[in-house]
């Protein structure tokens, strides 16, 4: 299909990822029989009937436990995992069909790629040791823009180096990653995906390596670069205070995951701020501080989850993925998925869960646990 003209930048529509394990052993047995073994049966919904956007200069921050498929949507979201099901859409172009090469002449998956970046988590691997600075960054310098020659990369480099406070930039320029410290080593990386003017930049982790003291400081010069140039972003964090910082900043959103859902989605205020979906209530009531001050009690207050561990997402549960874990589930839950929908509070917010919708028959069906517990927020 065409694009049209109000097409956003990126836009994933009913996106399921699935990951089928390929058997641990295989042994051949007589008459060309080869039997099987180990795991791998089962295959891992990684992402479940995903539909989210990105508009131009967005910032979409994903939160969720390991598992919870925040990586697997970014990586979906920039081309670099294929879908199993649903479309995803880069400037109007579905990008599994822009890889298969429909739509040459107008798009090409390379114009894609170099379109939609990623920065890991971990720059010390990231970053090749044997190569210096210089040379890591005239990388996709010479991949991208092959018409510029060695002193245009050169001019290049120097500027976006003193742009991102790392001089003397002709001193930088010749160091190995050895020779840098962790935010700089982080910085180079970012630099790296921003030095080929892409329209997204996929952030998987990137703070969370860091020390502390330095966290707010790369997050400040993303925020600085997407005001310069104008980027967007997809943010991961699985820490929450991490995501409310930069989310707060870039004024983007914040979407919930869990078993490969987008549970609730929204502003920081509604949805950091003020959860509504159960499961976001648990995040945040157990990302508070031990302090009674800031909120949370000194001696932990009974856990709200029903079940510590999440369900394998081999074998996810019926109705809604979160029921046997949310203190507030009921019947209802069990035999429906709830629907990523308006919540009922005048706000933009959206959230899967029954419990918005004062009609649903989930208020007159019996709850699942012996008792509802409460969610101390
Ligand atoms: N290449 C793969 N092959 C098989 N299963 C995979 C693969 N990648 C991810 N998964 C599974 O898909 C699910 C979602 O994983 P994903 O890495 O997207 O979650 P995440 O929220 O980013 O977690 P983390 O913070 O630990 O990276 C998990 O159950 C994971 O084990």
């Amino acid at each position: 299909m065409s694009k049209t003209v109000d097409d956003p930048l990126l836009s994933l529509e009913d996106v399921s990822v699935e990951f089928k394990d390929e058997p641990l052993i295989e042994q051949a047995l007589p008459d060309n029989i080869v039997e099987r073994f180990g795991l791998g049966e089962s295959p891992v919904k990684a992402l479940d009937d995903v539909t989210v956007e990105l508009a131009e200069e967005d910032a979409l921050v994903l939160v969720g436990e390991s598992g919870s498929g925040k990586s697997t949507l970014g990586r979906t979201a920039i081309g670099l995992q294929e879908s199993t099901e649903g479309s995803v859409k880069y400037d109007g172009y579905d990008i599994d069909a822009v890889r298969e090469g429909e739509h040459a002449g107008e798009v090409y998956f390379e114009d894609i790629r170099r379109a939609l970046q990623i920065v890991h988590q971990d720059p010390g691997s990231a970053l090749n040791p044997y190569r210096t600075v210089k040379s890591t960054l005239s990388q996709p310098l010479k991949l991208w823009y092959p018409d510029l020659d060695l002193n245009d990369r050169r001019e290049r480099i120097r500027r976006m180096l003193q742009t991102t406070g790392i001089t003397p930039a002709e001193e930088y320029m010749e160091r190995y990653p050895h020779e840098l410290s962790g935010g700089e080593q982080q910085r180079v990386a970012i630099i790296r995906a921003m030095l080929v003017e892409p329209d997204v930049i996929l952030l998987d982790e990137v703070v969370s390596a860091l020390d502390v003291s330095l966290r707010v400081d790369v997050m400040d010069l993303l925020l600085e670069l997407q005001d310069m140039f104008g980027t967007s972003y997809i943010f991961i964090s699985h820490n929450l205070t991490n995501a409310r910082y930069f989310a707060d900043k870039a004024d983007g959103r914040v979407a919930v995951m869990y078993l490969g859902n987008i549970v609730e989605i929204g502003s920081v205020e509604e949805v950091i701020g003020d959860p509504s979906h159960p499961y976001t209530k648990i995040l945040k009531w157990a990302s508070l501080p031990l302090d009674p001050m800031e909120g949370r009690e000194t001696i932990p207050e009974e856990s709200p989850i029903m079940m510590e561990d999440p369900p394998d997402p081999a074998d996810p549960p019926s109705g809604c993925p979160f029921h046997e874990a949310c203190p507030k589930a009921r019947e209802a839950c069990r035999n429906e998925e709830p629907e990523l929908l308006s919540a009922d509070d005048d706000t933009d917010r959206l959230v899967s869960c029954f419990r918005e919708d004062e009609h649903h028959e989930y208020w007159n069906s019996e709850p699942i646990h012996d008792e509802e517990r409460d969610i101390p927020l």
